[in-house]
């Protein structure tokens, strides 16, 4: 039996063809208001249905947000299951933010249920936390390789609060979030074309401080947009890493919705933006 493509290659693939984007779906109750719609599952069913019409094919990754999902218990998760599913067989990629993380022995439950291709919420990748330490999401990072799948760890959010814990510094000297950053570095050492395992820095940090040099992941960056970040930033946050960075934008897209035409011209408009600030110069 072939091993699947890795993640990491699949990621660089759809970032090449498709440019450097991840859009999430994150139905709040004031953007389904905004597009007209009911603050129950019909409305996220068809909020979702049409961010996958408008942006399947069209941006390298979607990121589901679990949370505005979950709000509606089973029938809110059935139509993750749906919206994870409209984008299969399509070049985008999912990236579910779940931000899950436990114990070794739960983290290999949270793998079997989101990084195992015969659970209905199987993604691309998931966002992890590593707060439990980052070797229990062993079993996390290994069913995704075994997968051809991903993982996202939060190093430096985006949000105010992460400073506290995640700039935090160790015994070793360095910040939680640098020490974050080396232990995924080991885990995409040599890996081809890029590691499978990804950190996420927030787009609202400007130069953060942290040494990216050794990564060999991609940067999931969110926090454009709505939370202020602006993809001019981008250069000067990431620097030579800038290949890497996945920038991510959800209220600021959606918000162009519920028209396909005006939410595909909202996605090529950050995508076209990102992709300018983060080209890479001879
Ligand atoms: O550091 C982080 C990690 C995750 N997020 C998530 O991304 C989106 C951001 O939404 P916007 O509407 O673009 O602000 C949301 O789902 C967050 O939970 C983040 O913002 N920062």
């Amino acid at each position: 039996m072939t091993s699947p493509e890795r993640f990491g290659a699949r990621l660089r693939a759809a970032m090449d063809t498709l440019g450097p984007l991840c859009v999430g779906i994150d139905p709040h109750p004031s953007l389904l208001a905004a597009w007209g719609l009911s603050d129950d599952v019909k409305g996220l069913e068809a909020f979702s249905r049409t961010v996958g019409e408008a942006l399947a094919d069209r941006v390298a990754v979607i990121k589901p947000q679990s949370a505005f999902f979950e709000r509606f218990g089973s029938r809110g998760i059935a139509v993750l299951e749906s919206t994870i599913r409209q984008f299969s067989g399509t070049r985008t990629l999912v990236v579910l933010d779940v931000k899950r993380g436990d114990i070794g022995s739960t983290a290999a439950a949270y793998a079997d249920a989101y990084l195992d291709p015969a659970s209905p919420l199987c993604a691309d990748a998931i966002t992890v936390s590593p707060y439990l330490g980052v070797g229990s999401l062993r079993p996390i990072i290994d069913k995704a390789a075994a997968n051809g799948l991903g993982a996202f760890v939060l190093a430096l959010t985006s949000n105010p609060e992460g400073a506290a814990v995640q700039r935090a510094v160790g015994a070793s000297g360095k910040t939680v979030a640098q020490t974050v950053i080396d232990e995924i570095s080991q885990v995409n050492a040599g890996v081809m074309p890029l590691g499978d395992v990804g950190v996420v820095i927030g787009a609202t940090l400007g130069q953060h401080g942290h040494d990216l040099t050794n990564l060999n992941g991609p940067i999931l960056a969110p926090g454009l947009g709505a939370q202020g970040g602006r993809a001019d930033g981008l250069r000067a946050a990431f620097g030579d890493q800038a290949p890497d960075v996945l920038p991510s934008y959800s209220r600021e897209v959606l918000g162009a919705g519920p028209g396909i035409a005006t939410l595909r011209a909202a996605a090529e408009r950050a995508r076209d933006e990102c992709a300018a600030a983060l080209a890479v110069t001879a």
